[in-house]
């Protein structure tokens, strides 16, 4: 069968019996072989293949569920990714909006990666999961992530088996820092005082980690686990969100201080542990608030060791429940907000009453982003522009920036 065109999480849909077959791995315009399976097809072979296949990167490709684009020629694959923007946007009535060019980021620039371990009787797979499937695919390396991460990944297998209970899965968090890397794992066993303590510290030294944590609680900080943010450095708490690829984290930060300009007050709702704050602190007043109260303690332990720093008022609270309110909003000069995936509908809802003068809209989920977007146009402001970011490479998620102005 023929493919008829790429879908936005990357299969190839070919048109099968009147309906719909998805193709994992297929390009639009190929001659395939598939095996039908419901709504699903498993390619068996590419009898006549696209013009724009390349070879992937990573040898483990179609088989480790990590990437699902790596055979794409990069315009053509840039252009899948933009087309998901455009397409968001326009289901919202947002069609026509100016969309910058696509920032990308390099193989081998992924600073955090969360990955899996599972004990198979005496044998420990540890890396990503099979594409749909719980099965985990062993991975020894990946290139994708910096060499710091990719380069640790045998070594650490080495040592999860101490930390694991026997059926239970782990994830594993990895982020690399200036101070050396953070390793967090969830789901493991209870160390802390217990007879593996002192193996897993001993685990800790030998692989030179900045930091071990379990459960969420640190075992072993040997240095601070430190990240730059402007003029201030941050460690951020186990697990916490930080922006996958310093790069792209860099680029947006420098357009959300280009679409801020001069604005001397300045909101910064869902901070994190200050990406965005740190930044704009330094040439103006910040407000920033966020739910994880430790990440808002990152923010202030970096903010107080920072240079130059104007001031920022931080605050935890749940910006679900109690979004800032159009009032509370009065005498800003501009407002960031960055939310989860599910975007952040109900705080939309008061930006869109407010007259902040400018509303940076930063999100790793077009279709969410689209319906917060849409509540801003509606309640009078100019989308001015979208800028999609490669954040996460050869996946079908794209990060975006959004301007507007009232
Ligand atoms: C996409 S991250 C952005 C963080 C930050 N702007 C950055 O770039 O590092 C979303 C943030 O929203 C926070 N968050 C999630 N649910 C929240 C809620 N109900 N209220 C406030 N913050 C929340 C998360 O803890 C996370 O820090």
């Amino acid at each position: 069968m023929i493919v008829d065109k790429l879908g936005a999480k990357g299969d190839g849909i070919a048109y099968h019996n009147g309906k719909s077959l998805y193709v994992p791995f297929a390009l639009a315009g190929e001659t395939i072989l598939v095996e039908p399976s419901g709504e699903r097809g498993e390619l068996k072979q590419v009898v006549i293949p696209s013009l724009d296949r390349i070879e992937p990167v990573c040898s483990l490709f179609q088989t480790c569920g990590g990437c699902s684009m790596q055979h794409l020629a990069p315009e053509p694959y840039t252009a899948w990714k933009r087309d998901m923007v455009v397409d968001a946007l326009a289901s919202r009535g947002l069609d026509g909006t100016s969309i910058g060019p696509m920032i990308t980021t390099k193989v081998g620039g992924r600073r955090r990666a969360v990955l899996s371990a599972r004990l198979m009787g005496r044998r420990l797979l540890f890396g990503y999961h099979e594409v749909k499937s719980n099965r985990i695919v062993d991975v020894d390396k990946c290139p994708l992530l910096v060499p710091a991460l990719s380069n640790l990944l045998p070594k650490l297998a080495g040592f999860l088996p101490l930390f694991m209970n026997k059926k239970d899965e782990v994830r594993v968090t990895l982020l690399a820092t200036e101070s050396g890397v953070d390793v967090g794992l969830e789901g493991v066993k209870d160390l802390y005082g217990g007879p593996d303590y002192l193996k897993a510290v001993e685990a800790a030294e030998t692989l030179d980690l900045a930091r071990l944590s379990a459960n969420g609680e640190v075992l072993l900080e040997r240095r601070p686990p430190l990240l730059p943010m402007g003029a201030a450095q941050v460690s951020p708490p186990p697990g916490a969100f930080v922006q996958a690829d310093e790069s792209a984290e860099i680029a947006m930060a420098q357009r959300v201080m280009d679409a801020v300009g001069d604005a001397k007050r300045v909101i910064d709702l869902f901070c994190g542990s200050g990406t965005f704050a740190l930044r704009l602190a330094k040439k103006a007043q910040v407000w920033a608030l966020e739910g994880d109260e430790a990440a808002v303690k990152a923010l202030e332990r970096g903010w107080r060791f920072g240079t130059n720093l104007k001031g920022i008022k931080m605050e935890r609270r749940d910006l679900f429940r109690r979004p800032v309110l159009a009032a509370e909003m009065k005498k800003f000069g501009a407002l960031v907000f960055d939310p989860p995936r599910i975007g952040s509908k109900a705080q939309a809802e008061e930006i869109a009453k407010s007259a902040v003068p400018v509303v940076v809209a930063v999100s790793c989920n077009p279709g969410t982003l689209a319906r917060d977007l849409r509540i801003l146009v509606d309640g009078g402001y100019k989308l001015e522009s979208v800028t999609p970011v490669d954040q996460f490479l050869f996946s079908p998620h794209v990060e975006c920036i959004a301007v507007l102005r009232k």
